[in-house]
Parts: structure tokens; C-alpha cells; sequence
């Protein structure tokens, strides 16, 4: 059976724009160089908001303010499926560093489309741009 993982990802505004991710390599090559939405898996014991805070500041080295729920996802990749929520949120601080990805964008909503997305997130994208 295929592992299950619960996700939450983070669509962080700022004025217009969203900032999108680029995943690095990956042993999954459906998913290498995807570009996605920060995040990660909830660990046992989190909340969704406590998980996407610990990961964001992980990932980016900023903190964030969770501030509502946009849209969950059940996607099956090849190898394993996930639950993955994508909420609202406000950065708190201005310079982010990318400790795990290989780029990012600030992208306007109906730009989003340019990107290559992971394919669990084409809904949060249609989502975005209404
Ligand atoms: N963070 C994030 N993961 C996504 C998105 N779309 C998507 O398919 N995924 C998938 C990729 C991964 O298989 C899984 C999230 O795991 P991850 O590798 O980013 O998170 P993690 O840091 O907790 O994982 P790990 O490497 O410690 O096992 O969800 C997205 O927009 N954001």
C-alpha cells in the first residue's frame, strides 16, 4: 500500500504577489525541480499551523502569521499519496534565505501559470487565480 503523508504548504503574500519555490533533485523524478509552495510534512503531535511555522522557518529562515484556510488537496503520485493544506499566510520578516530549494519567484496570480507546479498544487493554482 502507499504511504499516506499529510502536507501543509504555504501561500505567502506580499502586496500582489506569491511566493513560489523550486524544488531541488529528488529521488521521485515527478516531483524534482517542481515548483511548489513552502511547506512539509505535519509531524505527529502538530497542529497544521504549528507544522507550516517549524517548516517555513526551516526552509526560509523567516517566521509567519497562519491566516486562513485556502484549499486542501488529495493528490497520488507514483509512490505515495498526500493530504496537503494550503493556507494563507503573512510573512513576518522581509529577507528570506532558501535553505532547501534552488529558486523562488514573486509571482502576480495570473503569472502562477508560467511555472511548472508539482502536480498537487495545479488546484491551489486555479484556486489562486480565481
Ligand atoms: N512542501 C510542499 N510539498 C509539496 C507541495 N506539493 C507537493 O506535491 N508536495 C509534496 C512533495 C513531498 O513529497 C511532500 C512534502 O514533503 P517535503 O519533503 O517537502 O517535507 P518534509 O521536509 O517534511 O519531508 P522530509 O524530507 O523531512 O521527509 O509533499 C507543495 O506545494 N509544498
Amino acid at each position: 500500500m502507499k504511504k499516506h503523508h499529510e502536507v501543509v504548504a504555504a501561500i505567502i503574500q506580499r502586496g500582489e504577489e506569491i511566493l513560489c519555490l523550486q524544488r531541488g533533485a529528488s529521488k521521485y523524478e515527478y516531483i524534482a525541480y517542481k515548483w511548489e509552495f513552502p511547506g512539509g510534512k505535519v509531524e505527529s503531535g502538530e497542529t497544521q499551523a504549528q507544522a507550516l511555522i517549524r517548516e517555513i522557518k526551516e526552509e526560509l529562515a523567516i517566521d509567519i502569521q497562519v491566516d486562513g484556510h485556502l484549499l486542501t488537496v488529495e493528490h497520488e503520485y507514483p509512490d505515495f499519496i498526500i493530504t496537503m493544506h494550503g493556507l494563507r499566510c503573512t510573512a513576518l520578516n522581509e529577507e528570506l534565505v532558501l535553505h532547501e530549494h534552488t529558486g523562488f519567484k514573486w509571482l502576480r496570480t495570473e503569472q502562477l501559470q508560467t511555472l511548472d507546479w508539482a502536480a498537487a498544487d495545479v488546484p491551489l493554482v486555479e484556486k489562486l487565480r480565481g
